[in-house]
């Protein structure tokens, strides 16, 4: 009996749309099934993909679920990608309220259909949205990740490569912490082929010892570069969260940043915030703790304690958190 992969995605704007193309050419799933409350919008998001058949590697069955998310339960990942991005024009907080009303639609009834995968969610604030998730489903937390720093992680290696003239897939790098603001280089873990960038800056300051904080700002700001011209930031974090959709459909165990539960990791716990994980099957199977510094430690500390108050300003989430974790 041949395996059909089968990917939902909510949200059919312009991430979501980027991820379902994204899965077709890449030809991660065998079965596409495509959410959102915006029935014409979904319809011609079907429409276009349909007709683009014909080009991908594989062919997909591409099925329209309008606002039945009861469609997904048989889903291998769903993708959350619903939201309202002109709301976070000039701070992802800004689409605070936004989504975390909409994610009090949609899990619970997953839940009661019976879905048994793994849920990859985008929406921003993302660790608030994930953490919500994972309070509504009272699902194991592992099965809930936020594609987090992933994207940020990226920026942070397009700065660096920038800077010293090595393919981006060759530097390992981690933004940490919130996927906003307050999330920060951990300089002190970069490395190029083992080797720590701190070693590369002594030998070949010309090439290495490049202006740290001004690459920082680029990854951290580098949405924002994006958003100014388009509206939305669309490429790369749709395909920063295939790549967990592929790491999870493979069983890849693949090393990533991106969001998870922090269960006392650097003392922190109770709610999602990124750092390295191994990601399979399973969603996170472990959380890399890194000997970072005390500094950045603290900005870590700080990163959460952005998550936590965002968290704090959704009055209504105790009194809707399913039973079991009351
Ligand atoms: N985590 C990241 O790195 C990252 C990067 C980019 C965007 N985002 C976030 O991803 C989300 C989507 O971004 P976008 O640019 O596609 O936004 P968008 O406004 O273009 O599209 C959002 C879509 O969600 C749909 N939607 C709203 N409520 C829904 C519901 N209850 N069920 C199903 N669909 C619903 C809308 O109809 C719309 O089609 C936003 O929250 C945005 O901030 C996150």
């Amino acid at each position: 009996m041949a395996l059909i992969r089968k990917i939902g995605v909510i949200g059919q704007g312009h991430v979501g749309a980027h991820v379902a193309n994204s899965l077709l050419m890449q030809g991660v799933a065998d079965e596409l099934y495509l959410a959102d409350i915006n029935a014409q919008k979904l319809e011609s998001e079907c429409q276009d993909l349909t007709d683009s058949m014909s080009f991908y590697p594989h062919n997909c069955r591409v099925v329209n679920c309008g606002e039945k998310y009861e469609l997904l339960a048989g889903c291998d990942v769903v993708v959350n990608a619903a939201g309202d991005v002109a709301k976070a024009a000039g701070d992802r907080d800004g689409e605070l309220f936004v989504t975390a009303e909409i994610t009090r639609t949609w899990p619970r009834r997953l839940v009661d259909a019976g879905f048994g995968g793994v849920i990859v969610t985008i929406s921003n604030p993302c660790d608030v949205v994930a953490t919500e998730i994972w309070h509504l489903t009272g699902y194991d937390p592992r099965r809930i990740i936020g594609s987090g720093t992933a994207l940020d992680s990226a920026r942070l290696k397009n700065a660096i490569a920038r800077r010293v003239s090595l393919d981006q897939r060759s530097i390992c790098a981690y933004m940490l912490g919130e996927h906003g603001t307050s999330q920060f280089a951990a300089w002190s873990a970069v490395n190029f082929g083992g080797k720590p960038l701190a070693e590369l800056a002594a030998e070949q300051p010309n090439r290495f010892g490049f202006d740290l904080a001004q690459a920082e700002k680029d990854a951290r700001f580098g949405g924002y570069v994006t958003y100014a011209g388009k509206g939305c930031t669309e490429y790369a974090i749709a395909n920063a969260a295939v790549r967990l959709v592929r790491a999870v459909v493979s069983d890849e165990h693949l090393v990533t940043a991106c969001s998870t539960l922090l269960t006392g990791e650097y003392g922190e716990s109770g709610h999602y915030t990124s750092l390295p994980c191994v990601v399979g099957a399973a969603g996170v199977e472990e959380v890399v703790t890194l000997s970072l510094t005390e500094a950045e430690q603290a900005e870590l500390h700080a990163s959460c304690e952005h998550i936590k108050g965002n968290i704090a300003r959704l009055t209504w989430w105790d009194e809707e958190r399913r039973p079991s974790l009351r």
